[in-house]
């Protein structure tokens, strides 16, 4: 028994803390399709306008508090007498507010900026300016350090090793629509490794066990 949990969150996890999910029918993708705001394309093409969508999410996410799902999940990654593994394809920082002491962002998160030249990452700014010049090769390529469609996305190697440590695999407000990421569950079950799914409804995704409902509901009494 290796005992390590895995468990992969999406926008289900952060709703109730006030954060639009992106496929709900008021979802993010609605007024900004993803092609115009989350591809290296578009920021080539208008930085401008990924720079203020960005900046919205940021002031969006520093508003928000973290959810009894988030602090259930930092206590558990505390009390777990293995380890637990928080892959999270969020950009908020809500798991660390609530507590958690490890959390990988599997697609980068809003409190970092990126230099797009000489890849120098920094505690981004609550607005960040196309125009602000990176601190190490003062080029004016800052973009927010967020994996974009057509990336590779962060820590694929640590995943995969924290998936081969795991006893079972949990998914958490996710659609299971983005990959990498919705290939994860089915690269658990060929490992052996039991999966559950806690989310608003099923996502339709071959889990050993569903349950349904708030993710501040259920993953405090999964968590119990
Ligand atoms: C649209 C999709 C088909 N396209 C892709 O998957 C693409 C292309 C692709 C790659 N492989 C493929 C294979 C097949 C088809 C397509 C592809 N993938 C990529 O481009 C990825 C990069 C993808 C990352 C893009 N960046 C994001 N985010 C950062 C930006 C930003 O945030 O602005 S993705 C973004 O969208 C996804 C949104 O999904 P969810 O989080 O699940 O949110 P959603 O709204 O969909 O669902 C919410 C769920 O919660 C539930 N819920 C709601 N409220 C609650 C509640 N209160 N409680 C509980 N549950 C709740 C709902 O019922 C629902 O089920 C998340 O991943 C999120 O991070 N890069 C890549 O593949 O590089 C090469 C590669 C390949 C292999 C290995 C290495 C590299």
């Amino acid at each position: 028994m290796k005992g390590g949990i895995f468990v992969l969150s999406g926008a289900g996890l952060s709703a109730e803390s006030g954060l639009k999910t992106f496929r709900a029918e008021d979802g993010l993708w609605e007024d900004h399709p993803v092609e115009d705001v989350a591809t290296p394309e578009a920021f080539a093409r208008d930085p401008e306008l990924v720079q203020r969508f960005y900046n919205m999410r940021r002031e969006q996410a520093a508003k928000a508090e973290p959810n009894p799902a988030h602090r259930a999940l930092a206590r558990l990654q505390a009390e777990h007498d293995a380890p637990v593994y928080l892959v999270t394809q969020n950009v908020d920082d809500l798991l660390e507010r609530g507590g958690a002491r490890e959390v990988i962002h599997m697609h980068g998160a809003l409190k970092d900026a990126l230099c797009a030249t000489c890849g120098h990452r920094w505690a981004a700014p609550m607005v960040m300016d196309i125009k602000d010049p990176c601190p190490t090769c003062g080029t004016p390529a800052t973009r927010p350090d967020i994996v974009w469609f057509g990336e590779i996305p962060y820590h694929m190697d640590t995943i995969q090793e924290a998936l081969e440590d795991s006893d079972l695999f949990v998914s958490i407000g996710t659609s299971g629509v983005v990959y990498p990421a919705a290939g994860f569950s089915q690269m658990a079950r060929s490992l052996g490794i039991r999966t559950m799914e806690l989310n608003l409804a099923a996502s339709g995704g071959r889990f050993d066990e569903v349950r349904e409902g708030l993710a501040s509901v259920v993953v405090p009494d999964w968590v119990a």
